[in-house]
């Protein structure tokens, strides 16, 4: 069945041509980012859900969304969206991280022009026939300090074009390198240096607990007196109380702002201020920069729906479709390899060692990780996958490592997962032959050579005589069918294990005739999702 997508945002019209080029059902409600209730009652019909920043993606919303596996924001902030909820749920979070940066900078400058030079108040004194030529007496821009808080994609290239205005360009950005900054043609200095120097201030940075309220009341008093601002990031890091009593005083002498604390904005202490310039969040709104952010979006949410390539990501790790391709057969072993452990596993887990040797090691292996991290929690919640685990994992303690080395010998490349915990140690290794299908090859250090198949048997004896007619016998007397049958034991007369690839569930009943012939230290059947 093809995947469907909802877009719940006005995005433009190239996002629907694509999902529906690519195969994917697609329902176009770009009404429905702003009514979270019928949002809410049909999410969950839908794999993928493509946004803007009207749709509110919160943990309640999550909580109904059932079938949703991917949330794509085309454009960049993805405050709107809770990624810690979406992670546990394990729904992918992605953006377009580059597509509307240059229309967003553009915007930053012309909104630093039209706090320069009072643009939009000299427009409409001029429309309304005043023509009141000495009323608007402007600054230059040539030769003023610029003061720009976050330096990064956006925040570079508004650097980049202040530079060509000829303005003093300093930066703050606890990331950026001295030689970006030099690259650049900035001065990168401490937030309080910036807020003494600069002439005019743009923001710049994501909206974070970090970010939230940088332009506070405390930090508006360090400003200099006379002061421009310039919010095109997020509403939320200027306190606008604040910022209209510096303005009411004239220590602000104008503010230039594109995003507000509380969106849509039809009410806000600052409107009807005659040195606030605003507008409704057009940060992002040129015919260029909705091409791309929807293309980007609809190919990456078309990507990982049908192929399971991950792009831009925030809760996942990137996986190419060409890795995809390859790695495919990988991550489904990774996979395998964590629920084996997983279902075996009754107490609390500490470790997860992870050894990839030859080929795989030289793979995507943070993707690989989140395979069999997957597997090993998907034993106790079924809802777990690769994006949540990895949380749930940390959430809970469990200590991840990785090696990589390429010393196989009968193997190109095999998976090797250790699990420790306070009372033992498991291991299980897997290979993938050319045929691409996940086969087992050692369980507690035994070699065995086990096709993976969706129901198993696992069995652990002494090494003697009539182990195999038994199972044979109990589960042909039972209706089960073997599609394959493997053993291995670790010396003669030793410890010895049994997996059998059975073609149906085998029945509690049966488990429990099997324990009772005394044979069998264990008898666990294992299930294994896709396989
Ligand atoms: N008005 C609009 O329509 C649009 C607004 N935006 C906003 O612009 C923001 C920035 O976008 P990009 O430049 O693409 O993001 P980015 O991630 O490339 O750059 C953000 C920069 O902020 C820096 N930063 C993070 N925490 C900081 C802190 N505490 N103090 C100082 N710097 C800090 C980072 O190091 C990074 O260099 C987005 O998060 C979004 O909220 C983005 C697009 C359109
Ligand atoms: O990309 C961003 O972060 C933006 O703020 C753009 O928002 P929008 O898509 O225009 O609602």
């Amino acid at each position: 069945m093809a995947p469907r997508v909802l877009v719940s945002d006005e995005l433009s019209e190239t996002a629907v041509q694509i999902f529906r080029d690519r195969g994917v059902e697609v329902d176009y409600m770009p009404k429905l980012g702003k009514d979270k209730e019928k949002l809410a009652e049909i999410i969950d019909q839908y794999d993928g859900l493509a946004i803007r920043s009207a749709t509110k993606v919160t943990e309640k919303l999550l909580e109904k969304a059932t079938n949703l596996k991917v949330v794509g924001r085309a454009g960049i902030g993805v405050d709107n969206v809770d990624i810690p909820a979406a992670s546990k749920r394990g729904v992918i979070v992605m953006n377009t991280p580059f597509g509307n940066s240059i229309t967003t900078a553009e915007h930053a400058i012309a909104m630093m022009f039209a706090i320069a030079r009072q643009l939009p108040e000299a427009s409409a004194s001029t429309h309304a026939g005043k023509w009141e030529k000495s009323k608007f007496m402007g600054v230059e821009l040539f030769n003023k300090t610029l003061g720009v808080i976050g330096a990064g994609n956006i925040g570079g290239i508004v650097c980049d074009r202040a530079v060509g205005l000829k303005m003093k360009v300093v930066a703050y950005d606890p990331f950026l390198s001295e030689e970006r900054a030099k690259q650049l043609g900035v001065t990168k200095v401490e937030l309080d240096e910036l807020l003494a120097k600069a002439d005019f201030i743009t923001l710049h940075v994501p909206l974070t607990d970090k970010t939230r309220n940088i332009l506070s009341r405390e930090n508006l008093a360090k400003t200099k007196k006379g002061v421009r601002i310039i919010n095109c990031a997020r509403g939320g890091l200027v306190d606008e109380a604040a910022l209209k009593d510096a303005l009411d005083s004239g220590h602000v002498a104008g503010a230039a702002l594109d995003v507000f604390e509380v969106e849509p904005a039809t009410e806000n202490v600052l409107f009807g201020h005659p040195n606030v310039v605003c507008t409704p969040h057009l940060g992002a709104s040129t015919t260029e920069a909705q091409e791309n952010v929807a293309l980007q979006v609809a190919e990456q949410i078309s990507d990982y729906l049908l192929s399971g390539a991950v792009q831009n990501a925030l809760n996942m790790p990137s996986v190419t479709a060409e890795e995809a391709a390859v790695m495919g057969p990988w991550l489904k072993l990774a996979g395998h390899i964590g629920a084996f452990i997983g279902q075996m596993t009754e107490e609390p887990i500490k470790a997860i060692n992870i050894l990839y040797d030859g080929a795989v090691s030289g793979m995507n292996l943070q993707a690989l990780n989140a395979a069999v991290i997957g597997g090993v929690m998907k034993a106790a919640n079924p809802e777990v996958n690769m994006v949540s685990a990895p949380v749930l994992a940390k959430e809970r303690g469990i200590q991840i490592s990785t090696t990589r080395q390429d010393k196989s010998g009968v193997f190109d490349a095999f998976v090797k997962v250790t699990m420790i915990t306070d009372k033992r140690e498991r291991s299980v290794a897997g290979t993938c032959f050319s045929d691409g299908k996940p086969r087992f090859i050692q369980i507690k250090g035994i070699n065995i050579d086990a096709e993976v198949g969706e129901h198993m048997l696992y069995t652990t004896n002494e090494d003697v005589p009539g182990i195999i007619g038994l199972l044979g016998g109990t589960l042909g007397k039972h209706g089960v069918n073997i599609a394959n049958f493997t053993l291995g034991r670790s010396a003669v007369g030793k410890d010895a294990i049994a997996l059998l690839y059975l073609d149906q569930p085998i029945a509690p009943a049966v488990v429990a005739e099997l324990e009772a012939t005394g044979k069998f230290q264990q008898v666990k059947p294992l299930e294994f999702d896709g396989a």
